[in-house]
């Protein structure tokens, strides 16, 4: 699982600056963390924050998955459920910027330097 989710986040890294530019601006998890409700809900996922709160009632998820993510690390909240095709393209339209990932407090934003496992 660790393995799988270290692939994942550093291919849509690269995907992100290839996509983006670079030019997105970078949140630290503080200040994404700031909209948590339902006026303004933001969502980190695969290292790109996003804002969902137009989304949110339209989800066919739910609203209240998507309020419950916020403030996190979403990514494997996304993941586990298997979205579509057509959902991972929608993310683009509420793209807001990139997360800091050294602010977010998990294991899986460490890569060792002679690690190959997600080769
Ligand atoms: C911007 C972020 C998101 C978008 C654009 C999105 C979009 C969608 C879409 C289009 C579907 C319909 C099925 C599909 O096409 O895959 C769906 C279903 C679902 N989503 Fe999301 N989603 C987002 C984030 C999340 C998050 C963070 C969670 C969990 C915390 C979540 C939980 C679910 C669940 C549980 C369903 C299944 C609903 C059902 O079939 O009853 N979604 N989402």
């Amino acid at each position: 699982m660790l393995r799988e989710k270290e692939g994942l986040k550093y291919s849509t890294a690269k995907e992100a600056k290839r996509k983006m530019g670079g030019d997105g601006k970078v949140f630290t998890l503080a200040q994404v963390s700031e909209h948590n409700t339902p006026k303004d809900c933001w969502l980190i996922i695969n290292d790109k924050v996003y804002d969902v709160t137009k989304y949110l009632k339209d989800h066919p998820g739910g609203d209240e998955v998507l309020l419950s993510a916020t403030g996190k690390y979403a990514t494997d909240d996304f993941e586990d459920v298997g979205h579509s095709d057509s959902a991972r393209d929608m993310l683009d339209q509420y793209y807001v910027g990139e997360i800091d990932i050294s602010t977010i407090p998990t294991k899986t934003t460490y890569k060792p330097p002679n690690s190959n496992q997600d080769k």
